[in-house]
């Protein structure tokens, strides 16, 4: 069993859109997609961002799931790209955004960009083992660092470094 990650990346809600605003910068210049995809459940507030910002509207999701907290299990596919979505990318995902949160070990990614290889796929954060599945990302963190997400954390007392 691999050791949970010792360091902490908390990221608030303003850091989280101004992240994404910045990855949505850089895409832009990389468009137009006819429509993005959001890997749920953590692709689906960058995704919300992103479209604002490209004026997409046609939004689709494939949910997969793999960890209880912070430890994989085996991917699980609840529910793939829709038919409509799918004839958009040709098949193949080419003119199509693929958005998520983050990469970590690269598996969900991985899996992703089998359904859809032609497909654009960013994330806002990305750890070293994941970078080389993502086109676009905003932010490295080591492998070690456990990302914080806003609407997984709370503000609470912290006891001082030296006590
Ligand atoms: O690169 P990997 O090691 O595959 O990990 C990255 C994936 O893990 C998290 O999702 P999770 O499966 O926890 O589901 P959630 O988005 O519903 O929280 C995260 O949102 C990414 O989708
Ligand atoms: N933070 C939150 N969720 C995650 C992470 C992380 O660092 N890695 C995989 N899912
Ligand atoms: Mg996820």
């Amino acid at each position: 069993m691999t050791a949970p990650p010792e360091k902490a990346f908390p990221v608030s809600w303003d850091q989280f859109h101004r992240d994404c605003r910045a990855l949505t910068w850089r895409l832009n210049e990389v468009g137009p997609f006819h429509a993005i995809i959001a890997i749920t459940r953590g692709g689906l507030v960058p995704a919300a961002i992103v479209a604002r910002e490209l004026g997409i509207r046609i939004i689709d999701t494939v949910c997969i799931a793999s960890y209880d907290h912070t430890r994989q299990g085996d991917l699980n596919v609840l529910k793939g790209v829709s038919t409509e979505v799918a004839k958009l990318g040709g098949g193949s995902g080419k003119g199509l955004l693929i958005v998520d949160d983050l990469v970590d070990t690269g598996k969900t990614g991985r899996l992703v960009r089998s359904m859809m290889p032609d497909a654009h796929f960013a994330a806002v954060y990305a750890k070293p083992q994941g970078k080389p599945l993502v086109d676009t990302f905003i932010t490295e963190v080591s492998q070690d660092t456990w990302i914080h997400f806003p609407w997984d954390t709370a503000l609470s007392f912290q006891p001082p470094i030296r006590p």
